[in-house]
């Protein structure tokens, strides 16, 4: 029976590394969930138990929160770039590095009308989110990143319809021209190449992407999509596409009508299960070969 070890990566998953900047007395934060694989030559780590080629998963933690110190934290794409060329480098066996952060967002405290210099409260739009996957050494070096959010928790009061559907015998659902839309929002974006002004890229696509949510009069929650991802390619030519995971977050309106009360579209019971699940990737004819880029991303994106 002929047997032989497949795919595999090896990392330390999640390390939570909190930078603070204290150089004046008005601290900045940058709060990371830090996660690091390593893929490459690692077969007998496997089937001899021989751990000679193996960078253990201690070190590349440490490495994170060294290079928190030593190199700073910028954008996490930048951190998440510099720590998978520095891992390949330090491990022989290794062809890439898989380096996945999420940055948790914090605002400073209004008092007496100002931001406070050292005290913050965790701000609720959405978690910024980088996968990067560098492979190659040297002059053979190539970088692939998928940028996005997630936990984006946007709704629509009105706008939002949905009729026309197919139907069969199982179809319940009422047609409307009126109704909540809501979702928990997970947008991930590969970038073309890694020449981008990371800070100011994620900024504007957050907003846009907010903007177009806001301004589309929905037919359905893929219409949405679709219209949200168009308006990201369209005004960030260092995208080459995008995808989206959306739970639709039903709002069920209550029958009011027992008690002799009408509801005009006031009252919804919030369903927790179950959710309809929309998930859409929007791309350019041209888009660039994606190469490692969606590599063990999970889910859909
Ligand atoms: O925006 C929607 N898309 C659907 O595919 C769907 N299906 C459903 O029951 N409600 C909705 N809403």
């Amino acid at each position: 029976m002929a047997i032989h070890l497949g795919a595999n990566q090896y990392g330390k998953a999640e390390s939570r590394v909190v930078r603070i900047y204290r150089d004046t007395a008005r601290h900045q934060i940058r709060d990371l969930n830090v996660s690091s694989a390593l893929r490459g030559r690692f077969e007998d780590a496997h089937t001899t138990g021989d751990q000679g080629d193996v960078l253990p998963t201690d070190t590349q933690k440490n490495t994170a929160f060294a290079f928190a110190k030593e190199k700073g934290v910028g954008a996490i794409e930048d951190f998440a770039l510099t720590l998978g060329g520095h891992f390949i480098d330090a491990t022989p066996a290794a062809d890439g590095a898989r380096i996945e952060i999420e940055e948790y967002p914090w605002e400073r405290i209004p008092v007496d009308g100002a931001g406070h210099d050292h005290s913050f409260v965790r701000s609720g739009s959405g978690t910024r989110t980088t996968v990067v996957n560098v492979e190659g050494r040297g002059d053979d070096r190539t970088a692939y990143v998928v940028s996005g959010i997630r936990d984006l928790v946007v709704l629509k009061s009105t706008g939002s319809e949905f009729h026309g559907f197919l139907k069969d015998k199982y179809t319940t659902l009422a047609e409307t021209d009126d109704r909540i839309l809501a979702t928990s929002l997970v947008a991930r974006w590969r970038y073309d190449h890694t020449d981008v002004d990371w800070d100011k890229s994620y900024d504007e696509i957050k907003s846009l992407l907010l903007e177009q949510f806001a301004r589309i009069h929905s037919l359905a929650l893929q219409q949405t999509l679709y219209g949200m991802g168009e308006a990201v390619l369209q005004q960030h030519p260092e995208v080459a596409e995008i995808k989206f995971s959306a739970p639709n977050k039903h709002h069920f309106l209550v029958d009011l009508s027992p008690f002799g009360v009408e509801n005009p579209g006031e009252v919804f019971i919030a369903a927790d299960r179950p959710y309809g699940l929309i998930e859409a990737t929007v791309v350019r004819d041209d888009a660039s070969d994606p190469g490692s880029a969606w590599l063990a991303v999970p889910g859909f994106c």
